[in-house]
């Protein structure tokens, strides 16, 4: 007899992490509205400039999980990951991409760089997802970016409704995007099959689950933050 102790197979483990999809911030009011071309050019501002909060974050994150992971294949594989976003000198890679999203909405580098418009939600939502890549086993640091099997379906929709709802925003201004989609599509797969992998009791799979359910949690409080603090002008 099945108990809930069993380790579930890979499809049933696989199906309770996509079954977390409906908690994506797809379906955040905030990005419905970026979608249908309804935010204002002050929306964009505050949206992009906290989000830079998170880009800036996203390698400490990864740094964390390398910290925990006694094992050197998968460190080699997630170094990739810092490599990216700081790119391998400076004015490269995602961060630098974003900031150039950034001007292209109308900011200033020194006002992203000085981080004056980051609200206080934004910060802690991004802070706790970095001290939980800190806290937790690396395998489950690793299932809390999972969210990443959701994103490319969003991001392509994103550049096609943002390029149609915002005439002065340019394809090349979305760059940070479009590179994103590609990297994704293998990133995303690399990742889940790290986590079948290693996720190999029922306590690590329930664990993994539990993860990527904190971390729709954390994007979607992202998103509550920047909501807010457009609306405050
Ligand atoms: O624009 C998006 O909708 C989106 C979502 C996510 C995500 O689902 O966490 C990431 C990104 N973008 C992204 O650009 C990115 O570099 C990234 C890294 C991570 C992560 O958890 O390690 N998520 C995401």
């Amino acid at each position: 007899m099945a108990t809930s102790q069993d380790v579930l197979s890979r499809e049933d483990f696989l199906a309770a992490l996509q079954a977390l999809s409906h908690r994506y911030w797809g379906t955040h009011p905030f990005h419905q509205r970026m979608h249908a071309g309804e935010l204002t050019e002050h929306e964009l501002r505050t949206w992009a400039a906290n989000r830079w909060y998170y880009q800036c974050m996203l390698p400490q994150k990864d740094a964390a999980i390398i910290s925990n992971c006694p094992l050197p294949e998968v460190r080699r594989q997630w170094l990739d990951r810092i490599v990216y976003h700081d790119g391998k000198v400076d004015g490269e890679g995602g961060a630098a991409s974003w900031l150039r999203l950034c001007q292209a909405v109308g900011l200033t580098r020194e006002e992203v760089l000085d981080q004056r418009h980051i609200a206080p939600g934004t910060r802690f939502a991004v802070d706790a997802y970095v001290n939980f890549a800190r806290q937790q086993p690396w395998i489950i640091g690793v299932a809390s970016g999972l969210t990443e099997m959701f994103s490319g379906h969003l991001m392509r929709q994103r550049v096609s409704d943002v390029l149609a709802g915002y005439s002065w925003i340019r394809r090349e201004d979305l760059a940070y995007f479009t590179t994103r989609i590609d990297k994704v599509s293998g990133e995303g797969k690399e990742t889940v099959d790290l986590v079948l992998e290693h996720c190999d009791t029922r306590a690590l799979q329930d664990a993994a689950v539990a993860a990527l359910s904190f971390k729709c949690d954390v994007l979607w409080s992202l998103l509550d933050s920047i909501e807010r603090a457009a609306a405050k002008g």
